[in-house]
C-alpha cells in the first residue's frame, strides 16, 4: 500500500508583494486582529481590498493557500468598515478547526508584528528597506539585517507517576491551571531552561526531559518547545508575582485546563493517553 501524503493547503514562502497578480488573496491585520467577512473568513480578493483604500503600513508576500498567492496588508490603524468586522487571533484559534488555516494566520500575525516593529534601524535609526528574495529588513547605512524575531520557550508537563504538577499564573483565565512555561535565556540550552524555569516557578527539581512537540505562538513571537519531564525532588514553593498557585493533580481529577488549541493541553492529553489509555490527541 503506497502512502499518499496529501500536500497541506498552506505553504509559507517569500513572495514579492509588488509582483502579485489579480488572483492574490489578502489577509488584513492590525495588532493581533484580522479583518473578517460576514461568513467569518479572513481571506479577501486583492481587487476588493485595494478598493477599500486602507491605511496601509506594509505589504508582505506570505505564501500559497490552496495554490493562490497570499499577501498580508499590515495596517497602521483598524478602521471600521460596513459589513466587515475585526476578529482577534486568539478568538479565531480557539474556534477554527483547520490547523493549516490557523498556521497561516499565526505566521501572518507574527510577520505583521515584526514588520510594524522593524521600520527603523535599532543601531543608527535610519529607515530600513525590505530585502528582495527573503523576509528581512536591511539598513542601507550600517547594513544590519533584521529577520523576524522568534523567542524560544520551554513548556513542560512535570509528571510523577499518575500525578501532574500544574500551576496558575496571574495571566491565566480564572480557575484554569496549566503547564509551566518560560523563555530561554541567552546562552542556555533548552534542557537548562526547563530545569531553571521549573525550579524558579515552583521550587522542584526535575529530570529526564522528553521532547513531545512544538507550537508557534505568535503572542507576539514565541516558539513553544513542549516536553514531558519527571519530578526528581523538592516541595512546591511558588515564585511570587509569577505563579499564584501550583499543585499536584491526579490524572483522574484534573482542574480546568487550557483550550485544545494550546500545546499546554496537548502535553497533558498526551500524558493522559500514555498513562490511562485515553485517545491520543492529533
Ligand atoms: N501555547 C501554550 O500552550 C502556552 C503558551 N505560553 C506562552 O509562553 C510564553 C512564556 O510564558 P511565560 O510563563 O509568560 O514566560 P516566563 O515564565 O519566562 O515569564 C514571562 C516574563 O518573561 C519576560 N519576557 C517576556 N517576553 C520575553 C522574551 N521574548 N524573552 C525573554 N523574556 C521575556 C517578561 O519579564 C515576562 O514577564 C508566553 O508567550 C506565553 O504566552 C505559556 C503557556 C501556555
Ligand atoms: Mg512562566
Ligand atoms: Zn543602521
Amino acid at each position: 500500500m503506497t502512502l499518499v501524503f496529501s500536500s497541506p493547503p498552506w505553504r509559507a514562502q517569500w513572495l514579492d508583494p509588488l509582483q502579485l497578480g489579480s488572483e492574490t488573496q489578502v489577509l488584513v491585520h492590525y495588532r493581533q486582529s484580522f479583518l473578517t467577512g460576514s461568513e467569518g473568513g479572513q481571506l479577501f480578493p486583492l481587487t476588493e481590498v485595494d478598493a477599500l483604500d486602507l491605511p496601509l503600513s506594509t505589504k508582505q508576500g506570505l505564501g500559497m493557500w490552496e495554490g493562490l498567492p497570499i499577501v498580508l496588508y499590515e495596517l497602521s490603524e483598524a478602521p471600521s468598515i460596513a459589513g466587515l468586522n475585526w476578529l482577534g487571533l486568539r478568538q479565531i484559534m480557539s474556534s477554527q478547526l483547520d490547523t493549516s488555516y490557523v498556521e497561516m494566520l499565526c505566521m501572518a500575525a507574527q510577520v505583521g508584528t515584526w514588520a510594524t516593529q522593524h521600520r527603523f534601524c535599532s543601531h543608527c535609526g535610519i529607515p530600513l528597506l525590505a530585502v528582495t528574495g527573503e523576509r528581512a529588513m536591511a539598513c542601507p547605512q550600517c547594513h544590519n539585517r533584521y529577520y523576524p524575531r522568534i523567542s524560544p520557550c520551554m513548556i513542560a508537563l512535570v509528571t510523577r507517576g499518575d500525578e501532574v504538577l500544574l500551576a496558575r499564573s496571574p495571566r491565566h483565565a480564572p480557575g484554569v491551571f496549566s503547564t509551566l512555561a518560560g523563555f530561554v535565556e541567552p546562552g542556555e540550552t533548552i534542557e537548562q531552561c526547563i530545569a531553571r524555569e521549573v525550579l524558579e516557578e515552583v521550587g522542584v527539581q526535575v529530570t529526564q526531559p522528553r521532547y513531545i512537540t512544538s507550537q508557534s505562538w505568535p503572542f507576539p513571537h514565541s516558539l513553544m518547545l513542549g516536553f514531558h519531564v519527571q519530578y526528581l525532588h523538592g516541595e512546591i514553593r511558588l515564585q511570587p508575582e509569577e505563579i499564584e498557585e501550583a499543585r499536584w493533580f491526579p490524572l483522574n481529577a484534573l482542574p480546568n485546563l487550557p483550550g485544545p488549541h494550546t500545546i499546554a493541553r496537548h502535553l497533558i492529553d498526551c500524558y493522559l493517553a500514555e498513562r490511562l489509555g485515553t485517545t491520543h490527541p492529533m
